[in-house]
């Protein structure tokens, strides 16, 4: 059979409420997710076992054994596949990397002809949102996820300022777990209307997440000032996004920013324009 290719989007948290908390630990999330047009590629061919080599410009300190979640969603299907990933998105970045590249190679397996199992949380939290890969309400602790149509699409800038953030040291250090849900979603495609909406939601992970890795205040500021409508974090950090009225004007600061800010990861994109 033919090799076949897949794309792992970044995920993008708009808005993070942190509800509340489990008995076991983790945390209930209620949470807009949305995919950039910017992501990881795979190339996914039959083999005699399960394997994984890993390149590309952000390959540096991602495991390519065991560990990585690309060949860990291969071997949970039991699928014998030679598996290679060209890292463009940054590591441990709050984009969902790792959880991208696993729902890209399920989703590969599936058009292989694989059935997926029902439980796919267990690989990583955004996994079942990543499967999907388009705008979704993401609840429960990311097990939950329903479709979200008439959002609009969203010029936007993504910044990482190259510092790896550890989810569940955020989440340790979280001081409250019992915050308001987001409220109803506006969804008839008004994009100043939906940016309204959004600058009165929340990342609740954002000050926690600053505590670990201050520079997150300086990205948000940058972006601010290179003309965001809004700028916030993504997930658990530390990449942050700006929205901009148009993808000229986010490219434009997006060349501002990396000239401004060499060691950052700019990329320029549009949300949500599947
Ligand atoms: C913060 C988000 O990125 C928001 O989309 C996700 O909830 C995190 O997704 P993920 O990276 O796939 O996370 P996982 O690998 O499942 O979990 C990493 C760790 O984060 C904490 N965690 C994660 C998800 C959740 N709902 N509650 C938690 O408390 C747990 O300590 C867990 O051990
Ligand atoms: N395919 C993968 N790509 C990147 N990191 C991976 C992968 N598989 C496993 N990892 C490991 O997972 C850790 C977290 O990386 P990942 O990019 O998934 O985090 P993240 O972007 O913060 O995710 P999330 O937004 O879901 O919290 C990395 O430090 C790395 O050791």
């Amino acid at each position: 059979m033919a090799t076949i290719e897949a794309f792992a989007p970044a995920k993008i948290n708009l808005t993070l409420h942190v509800t509340g908390r489990r008995e076991d630990g983790f945390h209930l999330l209620d949470s807009l997710v949305v995919f950039a047009d910017l992501g990881d590629r795979l190339w996914l061919r039959p083999a005699r076992q399960a394997g994984l080599s890993v390149t590309g410009p952000m390959a540096a300190g991602v495991p390519a054994d065991a560990r990585n979640l690309a060949l860990r969603a291969a071997r949970l299907i039991g699928a014998a596949v030679d598996i290679r990933l060209e890292k463009t998105l940054p590591a441990a970045a709050g984009i969902g990397g790792g959880s991208s590249d696993a729902a890209a190679v399920l989703r590969a397996l599936r058009q292989m002809g694989h059935a997926l199992p029902d439980r796919l949380e267990d690989l990583g939290a955004d996994v079942p949102v990543c499967l999907l890969a388009r705008a979704a309400r993401m609840s429960g602790i990311g097990e939950v996820v329903e479709p979200v149509e008439g959002l609009p699409a969203l010029p936007a800038v993504l910044v990482n300022p190259r510092v790896a953030v550890s989810t569940p040291d955020v989440f340790r250090r979280l001081e409250r777990r019992d915050n308001a849900p987001m409220g109803p979603i506006p969804q008839n495609g008004d994009r100043t209307a939906f940016i309204d909406w959004l600058a009165a939601q929340r990342n609740d992970l954002q000050p926690a997440a600053e505590s670990v890795a201050p520079v997150i205040g300086g990205v948000l500021r940058g972006l601010e000032a290179e003309g965001a409508l809004l700028a916030r974090m993504s997930g658990s950090g530390a990449t942050c996004f700006g929205l901009f009225d148009t993808p000229e004007a986010a490219r434009a600061a997006a060349g501002r920013l990396s000239a401004a800010r060499p060691g950052w990861w700019v990329a320029p994109t549009v949300l949500n324009s599947a």
